[in-house]
């Protein structure tokens, strides 16, 4: 092996930073295996200074570019503030600067940038990167539900897996002790074609991951065997720390459907709590969110996401605990009920510009299940969705407790 992999980040929000704080980590920890410099893509921006005398002293007192804050005092002002970046992770405003001669990117947005990024994005200068998405939600365009981690492989024509776990960024990134899971089941070191071609030949994405309303076209190319082989080992590498454990699992579906869907419940658990019931309210929601999870999986993606993710992986049950409790979608939608205002407010005034991934996965999934005439089978989120169009409120709750225990009679 004669070459490091160079590593990118795509994004630089709350968890992009927090991503690429751990993988700059670990590039130096590792540089046998990777360049050390991690290029951070930010969408850049004017962002005030605040009023410290050891940042003004660096960056004055007028607005700057988010990217020169970064590279100057190593700390992402806006999204990820108090938090020190190591200074080998490096911002770039410049996105094909960023990804050119990358061979593994980590693609960390919130899914309403993504489309429009990806096709930003000249993929000849990738051919055979590896990517992970880190990205929760789904999108839906003519009654099919694409994983990112799906669009990202048909957009850019390179492998995608996926990370979701419980981890609410500024706890990550404050190295507070938490797991996650990588879903990734890229193509063996010594793949051949069924007609034992040689592995420098295209090879076609494995059918079983794709969904069922989605046939797979996607051909890939394998890494080159100058790289050191991007598998769960050097996956581990690059993501673990001894804050951040992390787990890999084959079903890059179940873990990128798993990190969506339990947005949607997330909103319904603030609700709850901005209605002022308790816990125990709170617990049936989660109950019902987790049946109508594996009921997702189940009918679309039969053959490739694993239910044990949902009720044994940290993009699973973990993920929608942690989320139930103090995501910004809970908080958001808490707020929401207490103030007696939409959730799209609360997310405009009260968020600094972080985006919820919740409202627009509830709008995607509702129309998603609304084109394919199952809306019956998913009462908690045609509810969520419901009370997102001011269609109903939290009050109604105990009809659709009742409606999913007749779904589940045996
Ligand atoms: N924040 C968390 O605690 C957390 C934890 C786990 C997973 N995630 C997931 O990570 C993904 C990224 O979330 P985040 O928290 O880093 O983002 P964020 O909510 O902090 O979003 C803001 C980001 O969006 C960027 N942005 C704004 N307008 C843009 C545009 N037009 N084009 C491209 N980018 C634009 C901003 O520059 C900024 O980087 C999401 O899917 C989220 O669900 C978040
Ligand atoms: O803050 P939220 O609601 O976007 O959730 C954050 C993470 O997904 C928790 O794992």
């Amino acid at each position: 092996m004669s070459q490091k992999h160079k590593v990118v980040v795509i994004g630089s929000g709350n968890w992009g930073s927090t991503i690429g704080k751990i993988l700059a980590e670990n590039t130096r920890e590792h540089s046998e295996l990777f360049e050390e410099n991690v290029s951070m893509w930010v969408f850049d921006e004017d962002v005030d200074v605040p009023d410290d005398k050891t940042l003004r002293d660096q960056l004055g007192d007028k607005p700057v570019k988010l990217t020169h804050a970064i590279n100057t005092v190593h700390q992402n002002l806006k999204y990820l503030p108090g938090i020190k970046l190591p200074v080998n992770l490096i911002a770039n405003p410049d996105l094909q600067d960023t990804v050119k001669g990358a061979s593994i990117l980590v693609f960390n947005l919130p899914h309403q940038f993504i489309s429009k990024t990806l096709d930003q994005i000249d993929h000849q200068h990738l051919p055979y990167a590896r990517g992970i998405s880190c990205i929760k939600g789904v999108d839906v365009a003519d009654g099919t539900v694409t994983l990112y981690s799906e669009m990202i492989m048909e957009k850019l024509g390179i492998y995608c897996g996926s990370l979701s776990g419980a981890n609410i960024a500024p706890e990550v990134a404050a190295e507070n002790l938490c797991e996650t899971t990588i879903g990734y089941d890229g193509p063996p070191m010594d793949y051949k074609q069924p007609d034992g071609s040689p592995q420098d030949n295209l090879i076609k994405v494995d059918e079983q991951r794709q969904s069922k309303s989605k046939p797979s076209h996607v051909k890939l190319h394998p890494v080159p065997q100058t790289y050191p082989h991007v598998d769960s080992g050097l996956l581990k590498k690059l993501f673990s720390r001894p804050y951040f454990n992390v787990n890999v699992v084959r079903d890059v579906s179940g873990v990128a459907l798993g990190g969506a869907l339990k947005n949607i419940i997330a909103l319904a658990a603030g609700f709850v709590t901005g209605k002022g019931w308790g816990e125990n309210t709170k617990a049936a929601v989660i109950r019902i969110g987790v049946l109508e999870m594996v009921r997702f999986g189940r009918i679309w993606f039969p053959q490739s996401v694993d239910e044990r993710t949902f009720t044994e992986e940290s993009a699973g049950i973990a993920d929608l605990v942690t989320s139930a409790s103090a995501g910004r979608n809970f908080r958001s939608a808490c707020h929401a009920v207490e103030k007696g205002v939409s959730v799209d407010e609360i997310e405009k005034t009260e968020l600094g510009g972080q985006k919820l991934q919740g409202t627009s996965t509830t709008r995607a999934v509702y129309e998603f299940l609304e084109k394919q005439g199952q809306r019956e089978q998913f009462p908690l989120f045609v509810f969520v969705y419901d009370i997102l169009e001011g269609r109903t409120t939290i009050d109604s709750l105990p009809e659709v407790l009742d409606k999913e225990s007749k779904i589940k009679a045996y």
